[in-house]
This record gives C-alpha cells, sequence and structure tokens, in this order.
C-alpha cells in the first residue's frame, strides 16, 4: 500500500528539499501531496519534482494555513482524495516583519552570547503583526488542520506521523499562555515556534493511543526566503559572498546547515524512525558538522506537561467558540438564500 505524505509549505525552500529527498529515497511507494497557497508556485514545484522523478505521484493541494476556511476546505478535499493518511509535514511559515537588530547583532559579537546568538538568533530579531486575517495565531488553523484530518491519521492497526518544523528560536520566555495570540509582545515568531512545540507534546499525551505521534524538528539556519526577507535590502549577491564566512562560522556551530537539503536533514529523518522509539519531548535538529556530514541530533524541550496540556485544553475551547461562530455564519447565510437552501 503507498504511504500518503502532505507537507505543507512545499513549494520552496525547506519543504521542497523534503520532498525531493522523499522522492529520491522511494519514488514508486509514495503518494505525495504539496499544500501550497499559491497554487502557479506550486505547480513550478510539481514539474521540478518530475523532472527528476517522472513516475512519481505528486498532487497539489490549495491551502493557505492562515485562513479557517481554506484550511477547512483543504481538509475536505483531502478526505475526499485519501483514505489514510501516514506523514503530515506542518512546514509552512514565514517570520512576520521580521527586524534586524544591528546594534545587538554587534553587542552580540563580542559577547560570551555568540555561538548562542548565531545558534537561535536570540537578541538580534524582533518581528510585528504575527495574527492572521482571522485573528488566530496560526497554530490555531494548523491544529484545526489536524483535528479535520484525524479520521484518516488515527487508525486502528497503524501508525501515522506529524513532524512540525519549528525552530530553535523558540523561547519559553516569549510565550503567555494569558496571551496566546501574542498581542502584546515583539516575538511572534519565537512564540508561535513554541506554542507548536507545545502542542506537539500535547498531542501526543492524547494521540499516541490512537496510534498518532508527533515530533517537532529544527531546521538550523538555511538560506531560504524566509532568511532573505530579514534584510530585504541586502542584495542576493551579498549572501553568496558571505557563505565563506557561514561555512567557517559552521566550525563553531553545527547548527549553520545552510542549504534546504541539508536542512530538512531531521524531516527526513523521522520519517524512517518508528515513532514508538522516539521521545515525545525531544526537538530533532537538522546538523551539519564543519566537514559538511549531516545528522540528526535530539534535543529535550524546555516544557512542562502541565503548561502544555493546559495551552491544549485552551485551543479546544477556541476551536469550539470558531466551529460555534461558523455554524451561525452559515444559518445566516442560508436564511437569506431562502427556503429551500442547505
Ligand atoms: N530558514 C531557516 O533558517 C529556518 C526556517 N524554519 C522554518 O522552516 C519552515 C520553512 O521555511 P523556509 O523553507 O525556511 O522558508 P520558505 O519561505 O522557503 O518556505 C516557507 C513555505 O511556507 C509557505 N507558506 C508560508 N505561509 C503560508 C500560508 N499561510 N499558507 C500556506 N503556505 C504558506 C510558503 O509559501 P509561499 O511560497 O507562497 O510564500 C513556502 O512554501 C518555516 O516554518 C520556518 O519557520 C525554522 C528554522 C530556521
Ligand atoms: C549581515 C551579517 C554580516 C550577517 C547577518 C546574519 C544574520 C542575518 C543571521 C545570523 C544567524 C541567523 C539565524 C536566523 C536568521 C538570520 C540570522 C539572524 C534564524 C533566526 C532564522 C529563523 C530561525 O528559526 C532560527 C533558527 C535562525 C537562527 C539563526
Amino acid at each position: 500500500m503507498n504511504k500518503v505524505v502532505l507537507v505543507t509549505g512545499a513549494n520552496s525552500g525547506i519543504g521542497l528539499a523534503l520532498c525531493e529527498r522523499l522522492l529520491s529515497q522511494d519514488t514508486e511507494g509514495l503518494q505525495l501531496c504539496l499544500a501550497c497557497r499559491n497554487m502557479q508556485r506550486a505547480q513550478a514545484a510539481r514539474c521540478a519534482l518530475l523532472s527528476s522523478h517522472p513516475t512519481a505521484q505528486v498532487a497539489l493541494l490549495q491551502m493557505d494555513t492562515s485562513s479557517i476556511s481554506s484550511v477547512l476546505a483543504a481538509a475536505q478535499e483531502v478526505k475526499l482524495r485519501y483514505n489514510r493518511l501516514d506523514y503530515l509535514y506542518l512546514n509552512a511559515g514565514i517570520m512576520p516583519n521580521p527586524q534586524f537588530d544591528v546594534k545587538g547583532f554587534f553587542k552580540g559579537l563580542f559577547s560570551s552570547h555568540i555561538i548562542t546568538m548565531f545558534a537561535t538568533g536570540e537578541g538580534i530579531l524582533t518581528q510585528k503583526d504575527c495574527v492572521t486575517p482571522d485573528g488566530l495565531q496560526q497554530v490555531f488553523e494548523t491544529n484545526l488542520l489536524i483535528r479535520e484530518l484525524e479520521p484518516l491519521l488515527c487508525h486502528a492497526g497503524r501508525t501515522s506521523q506529524l513532524i512540525w518544523t519549528s525552530s530553535s528560536n523558540a523561547h519559553r520566555s516569549a510565550f503567555k499562555l494569558e496571551d496566546m495570540q501574542h498581542q502584546r509582545g515583539t516575538q511572534p515568531y519565537s512564540s508561535s515556534k513554541y506554542a507548536s512545540d507545545l502542542l506537539s507534546v500535547a498531542l501526543n499525551t492524547h494521540y499516541n493511543k490512537q496510534g498518532l505521534y508527533s515530533s517537532v524538528i529544527c531546521p538550523g539556519f538555511v538560506m531560504t526566503n524566509l532568511t532573505y526577507s530579514i534584510l530585504p535590502s541586502f542584495p542576493a549577491f551579498l549572501w553568496t559572498l558571505l557563505m565563506p564566512v557561514f561555512w567557517l562560522i559552521r566550525m563553531f556551530t553545527n547548527t549553520f546547515t545552510l542549504t534546504p537539503y541539508n536542512g530538512a536533514e531531521a524531516l527526513f529523518w523521522l520519517f524512517k524512525q518508528k515513532p514508538e522509539s522516539l521521545d515525545p519531548q525531544a526537538k530533532y535538529h537538522s546538523l551539519t558538522s564543519g566537514l559538511g556530514n549531516n545528522y540528526t541530533q535530539p534535543r529535550k524541550m524546555d516544557i512542562d506537561l502541565e503548561t502544555s496540556d493546559a495551552f491544549y485544553e485552551k485551543l479546544r475551547q477556541l476551536e469550539s467558540e470558531v466551529r460555534k461562530k461558523l455554524k451561525e455564519k452559515q444559518k445566516v447565510c442560508s436564511s437569506l438564500a431562502g427556503p429551500g437552501s442547505s
């Protein structure tokens, strides 16, 4: 039976590199579904994958992970197309309006935190306006997607995996249970990645019995559209000129994976693992040694079970409120449409 793999944010960067790596290892036994918000970019990614793997099964799915209606419609479509889902890679993500703190960067260069700064971006990045047009954090819509796909993910007698692309930039201090949407802070990226770490731990508590396992990874520092958006005025050739400097930094921190292929290492590694053997409280890091060798390393996350459970409960509450509102909206729409309409 072919394994069904759905990857969000699959049209570029780490998501696309993962798809390429999955197909390189097994072209015939996979049904790959690229879930993207922009169908033109998705089509280009599909063509690129098929040019190197002409016999592969690569489908496209339109989904904007920042919109409730788009997520619900896409989930419906997945349920119509497939009767199982073996891997759900939750990879789509952006850094909303990043601000690079030049002063903080130079201060960090001459401090004892230099390695941490390069490994996590701590102290040199802030962001603005993180909520989606629906007024929610993206992790909420992602949770909704998982809930909608539950019937395909939870099956007696077989396991399935949720794999989140998180970050070492995820920080407990950036996340407040009282301000889940991070309306009052300047670290929405860090906060939302920490929220996905919390949710992953809670999902393991609630779903492992039903055969569903969740893991988080950090791809390391990778040169992608997300990275380029941090310094928009920095021309592409300067990034290329900086590559020797980055290779040099890699001698001191193996988190400088730099290429999407290397960054996808942990995502690919998890694909090959038995989910029961994984540590639910570990983050799996893609790492690249000074000599350019890739490997995956688990590191314990700074998470307590009470907070992860409390967050899970709050998301459940929010979900039932949102579903109630959607039902009311549907009722109003159908009453406006007149009798006979459903
Ligand atoms: N690059 C890095 O150093 C690091 C990246 N990460 C994480 O890796 C993941 C992948 O990012 P990366 O490959 O670097 O960057 P890219 O910008 O190359 O890829 C991000 C992907 O997510 C998609 N996406 C963004 N928002 C949405 C949305 N609302 N709905 C659907 N798709 C969406 C993008 O689509 P589109 O092309 O339409 O914009 C794109 O395909 C992200 O979650 C990021 O936070 C984590 C740590 C480090
Ligand atoms: C222009 C200068 C000479 C070099 C500037 C380098 C910085 C822009 C990078 C150094 C470490 C990088 C980094 C990230 C972004 C770009 C840097 C700050 C991330 C924050 C990207 C998103 C993540 O999730 C983190 C894991 C990355 C950590 C390192």
